[in-house]
């Protein structure tokens, strides 16, 4: 989905060929859709089932949260089947994708720095202990993997030209005139390696965030890996849980290797989401002390 929302479409440029679609990029978002939408048929189905037998009520689940406003909506706040369904493709087009990739840059960027991953190693044991697994209530006392994170969205920002925007008024920024209904793309990629910024900018030193003087609140124009404004990303507390949760439990719970005879190649490709350019592929080795911490469901 998110590889089609990327392609350079001829109907955007010439909106008077979109009846043509040359490149078949609507058709097949249209059949993409479909599947979507059977999928969400599906697992609404199924939470309804369950709500209807009573299972799963002593905590309650996103799905389960939106179904409720829907079912209690009324004409001054309505929420049709089709919005709900709509956001959970928002949920799903803006925060798979965006995770995964960054966490794909995590694990390659501390691959080859040695001394990154030790640090991270020995913030966890401190932090989790080597008998014990990652819990979300450890996130918070983990400055350092905070750091590295941080790091990453600086150099490998998962939108590396947010969303496109587009001005309801026509404006002036920095001297130029931005026309009303103009497509908008803020190259934050740039600015996160801009040498008038940052120190080194294209050396991977999580060390510059230990101060805390950068966040992802969207209010620090030199560093906004999350956009900002009203229209920044929705799912920033949500992504940054999973993000650090993610990579933490990675570090914690292995060693990384590469394949005998393999380089690590940390070209990027560019897109709507950034990606590495050649898949990472590595080699775990279970770190902890008790193989049984091994077999739980996560
Ligand atoms: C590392 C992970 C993520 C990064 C770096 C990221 C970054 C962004 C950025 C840059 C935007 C556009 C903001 C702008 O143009 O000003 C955005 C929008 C959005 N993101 Fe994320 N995102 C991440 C994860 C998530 C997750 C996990 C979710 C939801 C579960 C999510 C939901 C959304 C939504 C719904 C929007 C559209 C907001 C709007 O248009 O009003 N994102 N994200």
């Amino acid at each position: 989905m998110s590889a089609l929302c990327s392609i350079p479409n001829l109907s955007d440029y010439y909106p008077g060929l979109a009846w043509f679609d040359f490149q078949g990029v609507t058709k097949k978002m249209k059949v993409l859709v479909k599947r979507f939408d059977k999928l969400f048929d599906s697992m609404i189905d199924q939470r309804q089932k369950l709500d209807r037998n009573g299972v799963g009520q002593e905590s309650k689940d996103f799905l389960q949260v939106l179904l409720k406003l829907k079912d209690e909506s009324d004409a001054k706040m309505p929420l049709t089947m089709i919005e709900l369904k709509a956001l959970l493709m928002d949920m799903i087009v803006g925060g798979t994708d965006s995770t995964s990739n960054a966490i794909e840059f995590a694990m390659a960027e501390i691959m080859i720095k040695p001394d990154v991953l030790r640090k991270l190693q020995e913030e966890l044991e401190t932090v989790v202990g080597k008998d014990n697994i990652v819990e979300e209530s450890h996130i918070k006392q983990l400055p350092y993997l905070y750091a590295v994170i941080k790091e990453i969205l600086r150099l490998h920002p998962p939108a590396p030209l947010l969303a496109p925007h587009c001005p309801s008024e026509t404006c002036t920024v920095g001297g130029y005139t931005v026309p009303k209904g103009s497509c908008v793309f803020i190259n934050v990629w740039a600015i996160h390696r801009d040498p008038s910024i940052w120190e080194n900018p294209t050396e991977f030193r999580p060390e510059r965030f230990l101060d805390n003087k950068h966040d992802c609140s969207g209010n620090d124009f030199n560093y906004f890996p999350f956009g900002s404004g009203r229209r920044m990303c929705a799912g920033i507390a949500m992504a940054e849980r999973m993000f650090m949760y993610s990579v933490a439990s990675l570090i914690h719970y292995f060693d990384w290797k590469l394949p005998e005879g393999e380089t690590l190649d940390l070209t990027e490709k560019f897109g709507i989401v950034l990606k590495k350019k050649m898949p990472l592929v590595a080699i775990p080795t279970p770190r902890l002390s008790n193989p049984i911490l091994y077999e739980r469901d996560y």
